[in-house]
């Protein structure tokens, strides 16, 4: 097995919880980083002897960022929408159609090649974990494909067919959710770990509670875990519902009213709310105050939500950055939230921190501290080091 040192770490990030701020910084640091992982995580001057040897040069060393939240299975454009919204055109789901149909008659290698494109913007930018939802399909056959392509770039691989009702079900909408707790869900369940569901009664678009109280219980009956998309374009239920069944995030949370905040105080231990800052900036909507719900108690993760409507960003660096500015975060706590935060959302302890025993999922930061990810919005500081 081969050895390798990582030495002179000017800031070693460890986000094990070992200071006030959660971060666990150390200074002038080394890691041994085996096959198996992480093996020891010390001071440079007392570094064991290793077989290679990486000299960091006194930059920055991070957990790997996790991405909790994105859509990467998709062909087609969506400039002319966004350049729309930047001039006052609201989003309300509707051009999500308009992927389906390009998704749909694209072949396989024409959805394939993209993902993997898409997957390197997002490892050279720092992640090494990534999440990726179908529900650019929206028929059985194309959720499963869709499905199949996601998982050959990640086990994170969650079905979405209830994102909204394709256009050719639109005066059918229970016979819609017939068939995605019917077939559908049968057929894409094999290639799926998680079940997802736009609960937007904002939307006429997407799905009020009770049909994603239905979804979400077909899909927790064949076995796969619960996220919701909720409180996306105004008040609604998503969040309290992703509370009720346990779900292991709610993501958006852009309008969250004192209750809701509550709900999600009192299941920080099951849900995490998932911030997706870029959704803002691309849609022109307010940002949801995170030092809010950190005040509360509330569990939060910070993802990109990269896909081709609301934000076709795959930079966690620049949702950090947004976090910062815009959120009411510090750059300790959107560092926390994109990498111990969105593991967390995930229900995985193995990644999004830098312990001994755990992933060597790292990420370099060309800079002498983490501060620099929100310091520098815009310039292209990471690189993942390990993983994905
Ligand atoms: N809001 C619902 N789904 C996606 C956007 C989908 C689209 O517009 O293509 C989201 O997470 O923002
Ligand atoms: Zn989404």
């Amino acid at each position: 097995m081969t050895s390798t040192l990582i030495t002179s770490i000017g800031e070693l990030v460890t986000c094990d919880d070992s200071t006030e701020d959660r971060l666990g910084i150390r200074h002038n640091a080394a890691i041994v980083i085996t096959d198996d992982g992480i093996s020891w995580i010390g001071a440079d001057t007392e570094a064991p002897p290793a077989d290679q040897r990486i000299d960091l040069g006194g930059r920055t060393l991070i957990p790997g960022f996790v991405d909790s939240h994105s859509h990467l299975v998709f062909a087609g454009d969506r400039s002319a929408e966004f350049a729309a919204r930047m001039t006052g055109a609201p989003y309300d789901g509707g051009g999500i159609a308009s992927t389906m149909a390009a998704t749909r008659s694209a072949s396989d290698d024409e959805l394939r090649l993209p993902v993997a494109a898409r997957v390197a913007e997002m490892r050279a930018q720092g992640t090494t974990t990534v999440e990726i939802k179908s529900g650019y399909g929206l028929s059985i056959a194309d959720e499963a494909r869709a499905l199949r392509i996601a998982g050959e770039f990640t086990p994170e691989t969650t079905f979405l067919g209830a994102h909204v009702v394709p256009p050719e079900w639109r005066h059918r909408r229970a016979d819609y959710i017939d068939l995605v707790i019917g077939d559908m869900l049968s057929t894409a369940a094999p290639y799926a770990r998680w079940i997802d569901v736009f609960c937007e009664p904002n939307s006429p678009y997407a799905f009020d509670a009770d049909e994603a109280r239905t979804v979400l219980e077909a899909g927790r009956d064949a076995g796969l875990e619960l996220r919701v998309h909720g409180n996306q374009l105004g008040h609604g239920p998503g969040a309290q519902l992703a509370v009720e069944l346990e779900a292991a995030s709610v993501d958006h949370c852009t309008y969250l009213s004192d209750a809701d905040v509550d709900a999600l105080a009192d299941a920080s231990d099951t849900t995490v709310a998932t911030l997706l800052p870029g959704v803002e900036f691309c849609t022109r909507s307010p940002y949801p105050d995170g030092a809010r719900l950190l005040a509360a108690g509330v569990s939060i993760a910070l993802a990109s939500d990269c896909n081709p409507g609301t934000c076709y960003s795959s930079s966690i660096p620049f949702m950090i950055a947004l976090a910062v500015r815009e959120m009411g975060l510090t750059p300790a706590q959107a560092l926390y939230a994109a990498t111990v935060g969105a593991a967390r959302s995930l229900r995985r302890s193995d990644i999004g921190r830098i312990v001994v025993g755990g992933r060597a999922d790292l990420a370099v930061i060309e800079a002498p501290s983490h501060l620099h990810l929100a310091y520098r919005p815009g310039v292209p500081l990471v690189r993942a080091l390990e993983g994905l």
